[in-house]
């Protein structure tokens, strides 16, 4: 599991180990492992590489200014363009010039390697006028092949947020981002995570100086293996959990298979269908146990409410005695929409039992009364207090948030996924992963992460439709734990 601590906790830690180390300590181990990076990204052909370093006024220049140091000493062409030469680290910048750097106020014509060390984590909002331009001037040079420059950032892409991952105006899309101490919320959720490309986490010792609870937690494929659950000899249908699908309706049948599609694709030993789209799910799906009614449906360990089931009675009927079980429960879509009335919310709130919670941005807005806003993390922990619930908040990096305040970023995500009916198949699964036994996290993040590589496996054999995540899902599963 990879964690990400916000900006404060950082400081925290630092100011913790710094004064067990003599001053500048840190900055070398930083610099160190950029330059290292940087040499790496240029296939270890530094002598006579054109490298220059976008230099803001805080120590973030500062790393930058003692990597180019490095560099420049095996043969390196580094130039810094420093963008407030009176507020310019001078340790840096004197390291720089004493290793054959040299300062300038525009960037040469060869440029093969590009080092951001405009801002990090001191941060305040999209990049300033200044920095962008010499950004952009500097995107515009070419390599000593012609070609377009490596683009290495420093402890994050300047320009994002830290905290939240929100990004404001200009911001560094860089090819890798080499991060000091710990991973922080901007390369994990929000617009920012993809502008940090491949990450890399250089140790300065700061571990052992961290609150022991990260802001963010994010799994990986040995995380989600190591969570779905294991069968054995043992087993029959009924023990690996059976899972009740409450979704779609006669006007939308498509929403009921693929939810149970999503089902079928998970750990449960059987998937039962109470609704108006029977037929055409038994026809899709010839192992659903499938009713018209949810109260003849039969026992399940975990229910999915919700996609395509319309906001009239029938559906705030089914709703309704979802949420009178003491089962764990996925509420989707409609029954999102459904949770806006008050009596309802109610019913939600006073409920034990699990629960998950699963909307994109405009069910997030009704339900919350406010759009996600830049802060998805905050904004998806407020939900998850206000209903006692675990939020999972659809997007790029999908978040799980809980009600005590853990939260978890999804990995995996894919812009393939942004097409009709994925988000019915993610709800199946869900469900499924609640009947195996999953905790209502576990389940949530599990879920969007094969979602996530599900999409992806699409997404190799052209567009991609809601059907092919479904099929997709227990091939990748397979790949997992195979
Ligand atoms: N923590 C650690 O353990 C270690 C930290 N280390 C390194 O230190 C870095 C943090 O350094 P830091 O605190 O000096 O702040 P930093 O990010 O350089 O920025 C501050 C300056 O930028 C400016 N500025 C602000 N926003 C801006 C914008 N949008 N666009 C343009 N400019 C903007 C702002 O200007 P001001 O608001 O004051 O006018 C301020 O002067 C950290 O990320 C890591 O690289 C490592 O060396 C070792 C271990
Ligand atoms: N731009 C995107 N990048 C990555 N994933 C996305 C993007 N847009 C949507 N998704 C994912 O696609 C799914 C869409 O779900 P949803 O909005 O409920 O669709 P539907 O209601 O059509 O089933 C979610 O899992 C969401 O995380
Ligand atoms: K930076």
């Amino acid at each position: 599991m990879r964690q990400a601590w916000r900006v404060a906790d950082v400081r925290s830690a630092e100011e913790a180990l710094m004064a067990h180390l003599p001053a500048g300590t840190l900055m070398q181990r930083a610099a160190a492992g950029l330059a290292r990076r940087c040499a790496l990204m240029l296939d270890q052909r530094v002598y006579g590489a054109g490298v220059t370093l976008l230099v803001g006024p805080g120590n973030n220049g500062g790393d930058a200014l003692y990597a180019g140091a490095m560099l420049a000493r095996r043969g390196a062409s580094v130039t810094a363009v420093v963008l407030d030469p009176e507020r310019v680290h001078q340790a840096g910048l004197k390291a720089l010039r004493a290793a054959g750097g040299r300062a300038a106020a525009t960037p040469p014509a060869t440029v093969d390697l590009i080092v951001d060390g405009i801002v990090g984590i001191g941060a305040k909002g999209g990049l300033r006028s200044g920095a962008a331009t010499a950004l952009h001037r500097t995107l515009e040079r070419r390599g000593r092949r012609g070609q377009r420059p490596v683009v290495v950032a420093v402890d994050v892409p300047s320009g994002v947020d830290v905290d939240t991952g929100n990004v404001e105006g200009v911001a560094v899309r860089a090819d890798v981002t080499v991060t000091f101490g710990c991973l922080k919320p901007a390369h994990v959720v929000g617009p920012a995570a993809p502008l940090a490309g491949e990450l890399e986490l250089v140790d300065i010792g700061l571990r052992p100086w961290l609150r022991t609870d990260p802001a963010i937690l994010v799994p990986d494929r040995a995380d989600i293996a190591r969570a779905l659950p294991k069968h054995g000899p043992g087993d029959e249908k009924y023990t690996r959990g059976v899972v009740g699908i409450a979704t779609g309706s006669a006007t939308y049948p498509g929403a009921a298979i693929l939810s149970t599609w999503g089902a079928l694709a998970g750990p449960a030993g059987l998937v039962r269908y109470a609704g108006s789209a029977r037929e055409a799910v038994v026809q899709a799906h010839p192992s659903v146990i499938a009713t018209d009614r949810l109260a003849d449906a039969g026992r399940v360990q975990a229910w999915v409410v919700g996609s395509g089931l319309g906001t009239d009675d029938a559906a705030a009927t089914a709703v309704r005695m979802v949420l009178a079980t003491s089962l764990p429960v996925v509420l989707d879509a409609d029954a999102l929409n459904l949770l806006v009335d008050g009596a309802m919310a109610d019913l939600m709130r006073g409920r034990s039992a699990p629960m998950v919670l699963t909307p994109h941005d405009r069910e997030f807005a009704r339900l919350a009364g406010e759009e996600p806003g830049a802060d998805r993390v905050g904004a998806a922990l407020r939900l998850a207090a206000h209903t006692n619930a675990v939020v999972l908040l659809k997007g790029d990096r999908t978040i799980v948030a809980t009600p005590n305040g853990l939260t978890y970023a999804n990995p995996t995500g894919t812009a393939a996924l942004a097409t009709g009916g994925t988000g019915d198949v993610l709800a199946g699964l869900l469900g499924s992963l609640l009947a195996g036994g999953l905790r209502p996290e576990v389940a949530a993040i599990t879920a969007a992460y094969l979602h996530g590589l599900a999409g992806r496996e699409a997404a190799r054999h052209g567009p991609v439709t809601a059907p092919d995540v479904a099929a997709a899902l227990r091939p990748v599963q397979a790949a997992l734990t195979g």
